[in-house]
């Protein structure tokens, strides 16, 4: 459950592509330890703001404080993960003719230390750091319960397991907060019961913060613990599930009635 201290601060950011504002003026607190879904119709910025937040865009206006720290405006995405923020994609990202093994290994490229050449001169070092790496994919694997394809070439298992190995290739990079877009699209009742049941416990073994773009309603209100609604690049509403749920504008953003 979250600490209440604050891990990420958006603050006043406004982002426009041209004449087109995907969000204006947008402010949401990322509690430590909290799972923090992001909804609202579609076009309402919710992308938009994960690739802020990961450093892909740079809005115009406003500022991003992490673990304590203002970051600077120039900051590129490589050195957002590096701090500790990793994600996943709407459309599965992953490298298809790799084994799910190899994908997760990729996820551990900003721990490395040994490059190529240290890697010829200290060979010995070289195969220590790889092993501590294998080491950690290893618990991700077993976290995931994914044994039984980490040979697997990613391109030929079913779209939900991709989505599995998407997840652990984010988590294979030991983040302090995970972004995760859309984590449950295309997934039949049972694997979404599952991915469910892997975020909860992402939090609770990993102690990484999520933050979740999420369509399905009763996925958000079963485990996120608040709730923050965008609407035209608009925060409208910022609470929990229960307090959003009976908000009227949240209720007129979806619906498109006028509430009295
Ligand atoms: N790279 C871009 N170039 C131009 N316009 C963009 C770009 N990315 C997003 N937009 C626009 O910004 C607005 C917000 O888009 P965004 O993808 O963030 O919304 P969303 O809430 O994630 O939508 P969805 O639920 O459909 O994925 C939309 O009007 C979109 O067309």
């Amino acid at each position: 459950m979250s600490n209440r201290e604050s891990l990420l601060s958006v603050e006043g950011v406004s982002l426009s592509f041209g004449a087109v504002q995907a969000l204006i003026d947008v402010s949401i607190e990322v509690y430590g330890g909290e799972i923090l879904a992001i909804i609202g119709p579609n076009g309402a910025g919710k992308t938009s703001l994960l690739n802020v937040i990961n450093g892909v865009y740079r809005p115009q206006q406003g500022r991003l404080v992490f673990m304590g720290q203002t970051r600077p405006r120039n900051l590129r995405p490589y050195h957002v993960a590096r701090q500790g923020i990793a994600r996943t994609f709407q459309n599965v990202a992953l490298f298809k003719g790799m084994s799910t093994l190899d994908n997760l290994m990729t996820g551990r490229v900003l721990h490395m230390r040994s490059g190529l050449l240290s890697q010829a001169l200290y060979w010995g070092r070289a195969l220590r750091e790889e092993e501590s790496h294998r080491a950690y994919v290893e618990r991700v694997i077993n976290f995931l319960e994914i044994e039984a394809i980490r040979k697997t070439p990613v391109g030929r298992l079913p779209y939900g397991l991709q989505k599995r190995v998407e997840l652990g290739r984010a988590l294979a990079a030991e983040p302090r907060l995970l972004l995760l877009d859309e984590p449950m699209a295309g997934m039949n009742v049972e694997e979404k019961e599952d991915m469910c049941r892997f975020i909860l416990d992402i939090r609770d073994e990993f102690d990484i913060t999520c933050v979740l773009i999420e369509h399905d309603m009763g996925v958000v209100m079963d485990i996120s613990d608040r709730v923050v609604v965008l609407d035209y690049g608009r925060k409208i509403a910022d609470g929990s599930p229960d307090e959003v749920r009976a908000n009227p504008d949240v209720i007129d953003a979806y619906l498109g009635v006028a509430h009295t």
